[in-house]
């Protein structure tokens, strides 16, 4: 509005001006009017005066243009002058979130979270392309070496190169992590799921409608078997045995009425388990597994994977160095892992475990945000381990379909050869793949449900793989705080990590 009446202004001192400029000698009312106006009203009424005043005093029109001009040039100098000053201050903020982390410390609030900041989202992560199933490409990993990487399956986007790793570098792996030591992957019993249970406080009837997913006022085994699974595999055999176990179907339909159902409370269930002794076959997971740092200092085989790693996944080496270390994996004989996602959905209310420091509110949820899983075969086994893909390039993907007339896809000790995809585990191979699809604008989209995979029992020999997940959190914002944070100097970070400690 300011410069519009300015511009309003020039333009109707300018019409004065001409005006002036055609009366200019005639005696008249305007021009004498002008004169009083600017004090000429004073002199002695003589027309030569009265011209020189009108052409070259300060009362005369062309200096009240030119003091016009000035007048506007100076104000949009000004109106410039606090734009200038009010862009500058904000790129400043924002160089110094990037360029020199830690330097403004009030921005770190006591959560640890960097409250005001908005990053600005210029980066596209790269995404490597499938072409279709059966493509192969060329990729180069190490200098002097190529490796040929073929496409698996386009959902979920699944690749394989034969000889990532040399056989050398199977075997320091494997020895280091024994050395290392491995601990058991699952406990026997999930205490955390009854935590759960207790810490929400549902009633047997809440929880019966939560389970019952098509509301037909009976759990089905389907129904019950996926919201049990938690730590323990239920099969539908199983199932019968604990429902006979616990007389809980009393009518012996196979279904459960609510009635039923509060004869089954979680107590009632572990504690039938409990008395029953589970089985390390009867648990979701079956193995040993330890972790390996892969940064500085690191045996220079860790170090070398990981470049590799950079090299295959096009990422930003500073996403990868902050993700997991390296996890192996050991399965003896009867070994499995069941059907699961290695990431988690995502939801607004849910937080990346790998991010959880820089989240700037406290959620409910966490979840580990593996973008990319990288699975290397440390060794050939001799029978079964395969890695099944039970819905890898469906046309449709419904998750009730997984279950159906007692056959469960995600069972890997009994189905895996009615997955769609299975890969043999190859001393040194690599298969990876996307855990979620891309947002269509450069960054982490929706959860690739057709990631689903597992673990097949080991018939013959003992399996060895490892793990290296690239963890990225969905959230822009929260993954460049993440980065920022840890990016900072160490004694900055100890203040927080205490922060976070103490509350
Ligand atoms: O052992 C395999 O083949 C799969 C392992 C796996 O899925 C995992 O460790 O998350
Ligand atoms: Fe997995």
């Amino acid at each position: 509005t300011a410069s519009a009446s300015s511009a309003d202004g020039i333009r109707r001192s300018s019409h004065i001006a001409s005006g002036s400029n055609k009366m200019t000698g005639t005696p008249g009312s305007q021009d004498s009017e002008e004169a009083k106006a600017s004090g000429c009203a004073t002199l002695p009424h003589n027309p030569q005066t009265e011209r020189l005043c009108n052409k070259t005093s300060i009362c005369s029109r062309s200096y009240f243009l030119l003091v016009m001009v000035f007048f506007h040039v100076y104000l949009i100098n000004v109106i410039a002058l606090l734009f200038y000053v009010h862009y500058s201050s904000g790129q400043d903020d924002d160089s110094l979130s990037h360029d020199a982390p830690g330097t403004d410390h009030s921005r770190i609030n006591s959560r640890g979270a960097s409250s005001k900041v908005e990053y600005q989202r210029d980066f596209s992560l790269p995404r490597v392309e499938g072409i279709r199933v059966g493509h192969v490409q060329k990729v180069s990993l190490t200098p002097g070496k190529s490796h040929h990487m073929r496409t698996l399956s386009l959902k979920p986007l699944l690749f394989e190169i034969p000889e990532f790793l040399s056989e050398d570098e199977c075997h320091v792996v494997m020895q280091l992590a024994q050395l290392k030591g491995l601990m058991e992957s699952q406990l026997m019993i999930q205490e955390d799921h009854e935590e759960l249970v207790k810490e929400l406080n549902l009633s047997p009837e809440e929880i019966f409608n939560l389970l019952d997913i098509n509301q037909d006022g009976q759990l089905q085994h389907t129904e019950v078997i996926s919201a049990f699974r938690d730590g323990i595999w239920l099969t539908p055999d199983t199932l019968r045995e604990i429902y006979a176990g616990l007389k809980a179907d009393k009518n012996g339909d196979g279904l459960l009425s609510l009635e039923e159902f509060r004869l089954l409370s979680n107590d009632a269930f572990q504690r039938f388990l409990q008395q029953q002794g589970v089985k390390r076959s009867q648990l979701v997971r079956n193995s040993r597994h330890t972790w390996l740092y892969q940064g500085e200092g690191a045996h220079k085989v860790l170090q070398d994977i990981k470049e590799r790693v950079i090299q295959l996944t096009r990422l930003p080496p500073a996403i990868v160095d902050l993700s997991e270390p390296l996890q192996v994996v050991r399965y003896e004989e009867g070994g499995h892992y069941h059907g699961h996602h290695d990431s988690g959905p995502v939801y607004p209310e849910t937080a990346c475990t790998h991010t959880r420091l820089a989240a700037n509110t406290s959620t409910p949820f966490e979840t580990s945000c593996r973008y990319i899983t990288v699975l290397f075969y440390l060794n050939s086994v001799e029978g079964g381990g395969e890695t099944a893909f039970p819905v890898a390039d469906n046309r449709t993907y419904d998750e009730v379909c997984l279950i159906q007339n007692d056959v469960d896809l995600l069972d890997t000790r009994k189905n895996c050869d009615k997955s769609n995809l299975r890969v043999t585990p190859t001393k040194g191979t690599a298969v990876f793949w996307y855990n979620y699809l891309s947002d269509g604008k450069g960054w982490v989209g929706e959860q690739d449900e057709y990631a689903l995979h597992g673990g097949c029992v080991v018939t013959h020999g003992t399996k060895w793989v490892a793990n290296k997940w690239i963890n990225i959190d969905p959230d822009y914002q929260r993954q460049a705080r993440y980065q920022q944070l840890v990016s900072q100097p160490q004694d900055k970070n100890n203040e927080i990590k205490n922060q976070n400690v103490c509350n």
